[in-house]
Formats: C-alpha cells, sequence, structure tokens
C-alpha cells in the first residue's frame, strides 16, 4: 500500500534533543502500526538532523507505516543568536507556528495526505489551538515522568503547598507520591527558578490541557503504577513508555542532532562491567571547577570510562570546558572522551557497569529499560525528582548531587565514593539486581499483550476511528478499551475529563 492511502499523523517538536527523541520514537512506533507520520520541527535543527540522520521528506517505510520530515522556518536567520533565549525563542515560535503549521497541513491535504491528528510535546501548547481551530483532533505527548506531571497538575491548580519566598523549606505531599523534600520538585517550580520562562511554557500546556483527547506518556505502569492510576482519573492519560525500544522497527531513522562518535569498538575491547558512562544530556553545562573534580574522580577511582564532553552551542554564552592537563595521557586506554555517543548502544553494551547522569527523563527511562544503575547528577527541571525517584524508589542509584539550587562542589573524593560504590561491593550488586527487574518490567510493557503496547493500538485505534468520522469526537458507544491494564489500570475509575476512547459508532 502507498502511503498516501494511510492515517495521516502530523507530529510537531519543541527543538530540543530530549523532546525530539520521544516524539520521534512515538511516530516510528505509529508508522510501525501502519500510520503515515510526518515529523516537523523548526528548520534550524532540521539542517542538524538531516546532516547527522539522514532525515528526509521522503517517506520511510517502518513497519506497516511510513515516517516522513518536514521542517518549518521560525521566520528567524539561520544564524540568529537569539534562538538560544527561550524567554524570546518561544514566543517567536507560537507567532510563526500558528501561521505555518496550517499552512503545511493544507498543502499535505491538497497533496493526498490529509492529516487525521496532531501530536506535540510540552513547551509548544499553542499546537492544541491551532489544531483546535483547524477542527482536528489532538493528543500531547508528555516527555517527563507521571510524578513530574503529577507535580505540575497540582502546582497550576493551586492543589498543595509548594515551597514560596516565605517558605522555601518545606516538604510536599502529593497524592500517591513519596514525600518530597522541597528540591525534590521540578526546579522550574522553585520561587528562585532562573528558568522561569520554562515554568511559563509548561504552565501554557496546563492552560490548554482540555483540548488533547489524550495525553501519551513516556512511562509504564508498573514503574508508577499509583500516580498513573491517580492522574488518570483526573486527566486522559496513556502510558505507551519505555518509547525508546521499537521491537517492530529496531533500526528505523533516528533524529540525533549530532552525529554520535564511535564507541562501540573500544568498548568491545573492555571487560564486562568493568566500563562507567558520564553523560549530562544535551542541555545542562557544568562550570570548569566541577569539571575538573569530575575528572580527577573519574581517574582515581581507577574505573574505565566513556565521557560525553558535548561543545556548547556557540551563541548560548558558555565558554568551552577543558579537560586537566595530562588528563588524556593519564587515563591512557582507561578512558574515551567523545562529543556524543550512541547512548542507546553504549547503555545496552555488556562492558557498562553504570551510568553518570543528569537524570533527564529519557536517559532515566533508557537506563531503567537497559537494566543500568546510575549514579545521580541532577541539575535542574524535572532531573531533580527524577533522582528522587532512582535513588530512593526505584532503588537502582546512588545519589552525588541534589541539584543547580544547590550550588555545591561535589569535590572528586565523593565522585570517587560514589563511582566506586555503583560499581564494586553489595549496593552496587543490589542495584544490579533492581535495575534488571526494571528493565524486565519494561520489555513486558511494550511485548504483545503488555500494558503500552495495548494502550498504543487503543490510540492508534481512536485516531483511526476519529479520521473516519471526519475529525469530529464520535458519539459514546462501549468499548472497553480504557479497563484494559494500562494507563488506565485496571480497577481504576474511569477518566472524568471527555476522553473518547471507549466509544465508538
Ligand atoms: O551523548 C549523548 C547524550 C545524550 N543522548 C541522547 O539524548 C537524549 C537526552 O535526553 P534527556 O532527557 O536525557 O536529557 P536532555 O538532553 O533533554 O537534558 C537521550 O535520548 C539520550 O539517549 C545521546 O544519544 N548521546
Ligand atoms: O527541558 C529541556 O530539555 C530536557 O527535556 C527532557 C524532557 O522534558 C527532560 O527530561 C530533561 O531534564 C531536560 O533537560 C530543555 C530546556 C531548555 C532548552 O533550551 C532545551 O533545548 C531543552
Amino acid at each position: 500500500m502507498g502511503s498516501e492511502t494511510l492515517v495521516h499523523v502530523f507530529l510537531v517538536s519543541f527543538p530540543g534533543q530530549g523532546h525530539v527523541n520521544p516524539l520521534l520514537r512515538l511516530g516510528k512506533r505509529l508508522a510501525s502500526k501502519g500510520l503515515l507520520v510526518t515529523f516537523s520541527t523548526p528548520e534550524s535543527i532540521g539542517k542538524q538532523m538531516r546532516k547527522a540522520s539522514g532525515c528526509s521528506d521522503e517517506p520511510s517505510p517502518v513497519g506497516d507505516g511510513f515516517i516522513r520530515f518536514e521542517f518549518f522556518e521560525d521566520g528567524w536567520d539561520e544564524d540568529e543568536p537569539r534562538r538560544q533565549d527561550l524567554d524570546q525563542y518561544l514566543p517567536q515560535l507560537e507567532k510563526v507556528g500558528k501561521v505555518v503549521i496550517p499552512e503545511m497541513i493544507r498543502k499535505n491535504a491538497e497533496r493526498g495526505r490529509p492529516v487525521s491528528c496532531l501530536i506535540n510535546n510540552p513547551f509548544i501548547p499553542w499546537v492544541s489551538d491551532v489544531a483546535e481551530s483547524l477542527g482536528l483532533p489532538s493528543a500531547m505527548l508528555w516527555v517527563q515522568s507521571c510524578a513530574c506531571f503529577a507535580a505540575y497538575y497540582h502546582y497550576y491548580h493551586n492543589l498543595v503547598r509548594f515551597p514560596s519566598e516565605e517558605a522555601m523549606e518545606i516538604d510536599i505531599q502529593l497524592p500517591c507520591m513519596p514525600l518530597l523534600k522541597h528540591d525534590e520538585v521540578p526546579s522550574f517550580l522553585y520561587p528562585t527558578t532562573p528558568y522561569p520562562f520554562l515554568r511559563r511554557a509548561i504552565m501554557g500546556q496546563y492552560g490548554n490541557l482540555e483540548k488533547p483527547f489524550c495525553i501519551l506518556m513516556d512511562t509504564f505502569h508498573a514503574l508508577e503504577a499509583e500516580i498513573i492510576e491517580y492522574m488518570s482519573k483526573i486527566c486522559p492519560i496513556l502510558t505507551v513508555g519505555p518509547l525508546f525500544k521499537n521491537p517492530r522497527a529496531p533500526n528505523a531513522v533516528r533524529g540525533d542532532f549530532m552525529k554520535a562518535d564511535d564507541c562501540i569498538g573500544w568498548l568491545d575491547s573492555k571487560p564486562p562491567k568493568s566500563v562507567v558512562y558520564v553523560s549530562f544530556g544535551s542541555v545542562v553545562y557544568l562550570k570548569q571547577d566541577q569539571w575538573d573534580e569530575i575528572a580527577y574522580g573519574l581517574l582515581n577511582s581507577g574505573v574505565n570510562f566513556i565521557w560525553v564532553m558535548k561543545p556548547p552551542h556557540k551563541d548560548s554564552g558558555y565558554t568551552v570546558l577543558t579537560l586537566p592537563d595530562g588528563f588524556l595521557e593519564k587515563a591512557g586506554d582507561k578512558g574515551k572522551v567523545v562529543q556524543w555517543s550512541p547512548q542507546e548502544q553504549v547503555l545496552a553494551h555488556p562492558s557498562v557497569a553504570c551510568f553518570v547522569t543528569h537524570c533527564g527523563w529519557n536517559s532515566t527511562m533508557e537506563a531503567l529499560t537497559s537494566g543500568m544503575p546510575v549514579v545521580a547528577f541532577p541539575q535542574w527541571g524535572d532531573q531533580v525528582t527524577d533522582a528522587k525517584y532512582l535513588v530512593d524508589i526505584f532503588k537502582v542509584g546512588v545519589r552525588m548531587c541534589r541539584g543547580e539550587a544547590e550550588d555545591k562542589l561535589i569535590t572528586r573524593d565523593v565522585v570517587e565514593k560514589c563511582l566506586l560504590e555503583a560499581t564494586v561491593g553489595p549496593k552496587a550488586a543490589e542495584m544490579q539486581e533492581n535495575a534488571l527487574k526494571w528493565k524486565a518490567e519494561a520489555e513486558g510493557a511494550i511485548a504483545e499483550g503488555g500494558s503500552s503496547e495495548r494502550n498504543l493500538q487503543s490510540f492508534v485505534d481512536e485516531v483511526k476511528r476519529r479520521s473516519v468520522a471526519g475529525g469530529e469526537a464520535l458519539p459514546k458507544v462501549a468499548v472497553d478499551l480504557v479497563e484494559e491494564v494500562g494507563g488506565i489500570g485496571k480497577g481504576v475509575e474511569k477518566s472524568t475529563t471527555n476522553w473518547k476512547m471507549e466509544i465508538v459508532s
């Protein structure tokens, strides 16, 4: 069957690696179930994705469907430095996106590819307005944990007391969640956050939460069962994670902004469970003195390591980090420093013993799903909450720091102690055992009949039903999809919102 006869879903992503990855992974999953998927994000990132990952506007087959890319101009010159300032860039993206996305959708219809559903990720909530104005169904992919989703929800609706200027160091008790210390709620909610524009962007999403007919989440039922069940009574949530594993199309197209350096051959040469993988993701940038302490901690611990040292964007205002004099010589064949790694492959490699991570949600899910213990080095946003869960709830990690807000230099001795705790001794063995349990749970969720797989199929069926009805919500008939195990768990009350997945006719 040609791609033009398939139901067409149009994805719009915020242009960050931690947002593109999960939305593209969702796109590949949807395509593998027989949909035509168009993935869209601004051309400034599209250019990098084309170069590093070969993304093309021609449909590529993925399972039973196809995926293609269509990037859009954001109205600024190629080398505009204001793109690095989200306070300025997010409003620009909204202004232009609200005009160009409808135009792209119109052109797709003219070319025989009418769009049946729009899906966005957070930070660009205006995509739901575009869908509404065109009379199209929309969904939102939440790219963080359900726990963070719940924290933001309770903050937005003022349901629980959060840290404030008057009372900063309070504990926070959210329903169905462990007690969080003041610095364990997503840090964009601190009154002192240096990123108030990101709090505004996320709150914008909550202001628009009635518009998407479904909130997809890159998590799985067993991982966050209680809070997923609780929030599912309030919002139309479907858990579909871990998205990064695609059993039907493991080698489909990728969306990296930078080509990964080859380090798999080097890993092959190392003994099993002897390498520490260190990466702080695509956005976090540490200070030079902290970088130096990590360098000496790695050397002093004597472990093998791969360390990702991503160059900063030229307009970010960061100065390029350097390694201490003689560092590479001292490390010799024990260490490898790369600019960007093939992280999924690294985490799956038998030589890797643990992951020193900033605890972005993608890295968190990738570690859990790979059965990989972690050393948690969170900085801001959801990372501080993810670190709490990795260490105290999922019990797969040791904590190296509490976040940027603490403003504390983590010394080489602490780095060394954490690395050894996570790689040798009884605690390491216990964490490894727990990590393998999560890996098995994650694999079960996306296997045939698993909670996330069933939820994804429900979503695809619903998009198809709505597409037959010309984008209109369909009247109610009883299909018991929401009562299946999964995002909306067995025995859980149905959502009180206008969730339409249970319906047909
Ligand atoms: O060297 C690297 C570092 C990161 N990643 C990927 O980039 C994403 C980072 O997302 P995350 O949410 O962990 O952090 P962010 O970069 O958004 O802070 C993950 O999918 C990683 O697998 C990668 O492929 N190579
Ligand atoms: O929030 C930004 O990136 C990351 O997104 C992940 C998914 O939400 C999250 O888990 C991780 O902790 C974040 O680092 C982001 C912020 C600012 C910016 O300029 C970006 O390009 C991305």
